[in-house]
């Protein structure tokens, strides 16, 4: 059996990148502020203590985070309490990133072989944000009675600033980030989810149509009465643009194998290279689902979760205890998982980019990645410095027995 399992873990950067003065983010690391606000007795709420990752550390993840923060490995025994002095399981190393952008797509196609070396439309951090050719063009062909927001924001301050003057209005609420993205929120009762979902899509048609190369729009449901109980749901939508060439689901879909997507996966892609997807909500049902998945993918199968409680529920709301307690939730699992695997299978785990929750503002950081495969008979090692996201794609595609990506040099 040859398969491969792809952990995404959504915006779980291990240390600012070499050029991430280019993003404001210098000295940002996800999970190296993580680790020390844990050990320093800082992130104690539902949780307590130094962050408790026993099957990450085992399999070299405390080792990368700690060569990617600059530290060297010959003269430091702990990161941050992190055991530093057995020799990890697996292969394990952290890569940079070479897109333009520190946004999702840009991470995902990158690790798929697919850098994304043009760039994104961004909206001016500005009151409106948005070109008024695009919103006027939306209220018209929507017959909307106007938007609300038409600025950057933050998805759960926003709704509770403006969720109550949406429901008397029927405006829906427009608002962007430092990636290239238009969000529109609105409540899935009162606005109504499918008309959320037609809105959306209208907005990417127009976005098409205007040029604007804006990387995705999201529909933002919600639900509750008040500012005080407003909750996003579970049915969001990415509406992205097709990847600028065949990434390496693509190329796994072409020769015959199964690439199943669970959770956002598909959406990123922009169902490019699918081929069963299966939606969950949360970081754990996410986990079952890959269990599930695990269990009947024949050889050849990329399983590919995106664990995105870590970026939404945690990094953007700059939440540092309830990042560290989804690691040591995701950790606890993983025995199951390494139970499941056949002779042959490879895991790999790795990131999009970076959040860190310790940071200014409430936008991703740019942030090396950590690049850690793991499987039956591997035999553990310091794979270094990685030069692009893509060193994980051309490790996928040699692992399968596909011809060679564009980018992306195989560590195995
Ligand atoms: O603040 P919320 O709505 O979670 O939005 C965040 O999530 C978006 C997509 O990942 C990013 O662009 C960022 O703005
Ligand atoms: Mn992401
Ligand atoms: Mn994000």
């Amino acid at each position: 059996m040859a398969r491969a399992i792809i952990l995404m873990f959504d915006s779980f950067g291990v240390g600012a990148s070499a050029d991430a003065h280019l993003f404001g983010d210098q000295g940002a690391n996800t999970f190296g502020h993580i680790a020390r606000a844990c050990a320093a007795g800082e992130a104690d709420e539902g949780r307590s203590g130094p962050l408790h990752i026993p099957n990450l550390v085992r399999l070299g993840l405390a080792h990368l985070g700690a060569e990617a923060s600059g530290l060297d490995l010959k003269h430091t025994n702990n990161f941050h309490g992190l055991d530093l002095q057995g020799t990890p399981e697996g292969l394990y190393g952290y890569a940079q990133e070479i897109s333009n952008g520190k946004d999702t797509p840009s991470g995902h196609w990158e690790m798929a072989g697919v850098p994304v070396l043009f760039d994104w439309h961004y909206f001016p951090k500005t009151v409106p944000s948005f070109p008024d050719s695009f919103v006027s063009a939306l209220t018209q062909a929507v017959e909307l009675p106007g938007v609300l927001g038409d600025c950057h924001a933050s998805g759960t301050t926003i709704i509770a600033e403006l969720g109550e003057e949406h429901m008397q209005t029927g405006k829906p609420i427009l608002y962007t980030s430092a990636d290239s993205v238009v969000q529109i929120a609105a409540h899935e009762e009162t606005f109504g989810l499918e008309r959320l979902l037609r809105l959306c899509e209208q907005a990417r048609a127009l976005l098409d149509q205007q040029g604007l190369n804006v990387g995705r729009v999201i529909a933002r449901p919600f639900v509750g009465s008040n500012a005080s109980n407003f909750k996003r749901t579970g049915n969001r939508r990415d509406y992205s643009v097709l990847p600028p060439a065949p990434t390496l689901l693509v190329r796994n879909q072409e020769a015959g194998n199964e690439v199943i997507s669970i959770g956002k996966i598909s959406d990123i892609y922009a169902h490019q290279g699918i081929t069963q997807s299966v939606k969950a909500t949360g970081n754990m049902a996410l986990f079952d689902a890959t269990l599930e998945a695990m269990q009947n993918a024949p050889d050849g199968s990329i399983i590919f979760p995106n664990f995105v409680d870590f970026d939404m529920e945690y990094g953007h709301r700059r939440d540092v205890a309830g990042y560290a307690r989804a690691l040591e939730a995701l950790d606890a699992r993983l025995p199951e998982l390494e139970t499941q695997l056949q002779p042959g299978d490879r895991v790999f785990i790795t990131a999009d980019h970076g959040c860190d929750p310790t940071w200014e503002g409430t936008d991703h950081t740019r942030e090396y990645v950590p690049a850690l495969c793991f499987g039956p008979g591997l035999e553990g090692k310091n794979i270094g410095r990685r030069e692009s996201f893509a060193d994980i794609g051309q490790s996928i595609a040699s692992h399968l027995g596909l011809a060679p990506l564009a980018y992306g040099k195989s560590f195995l």
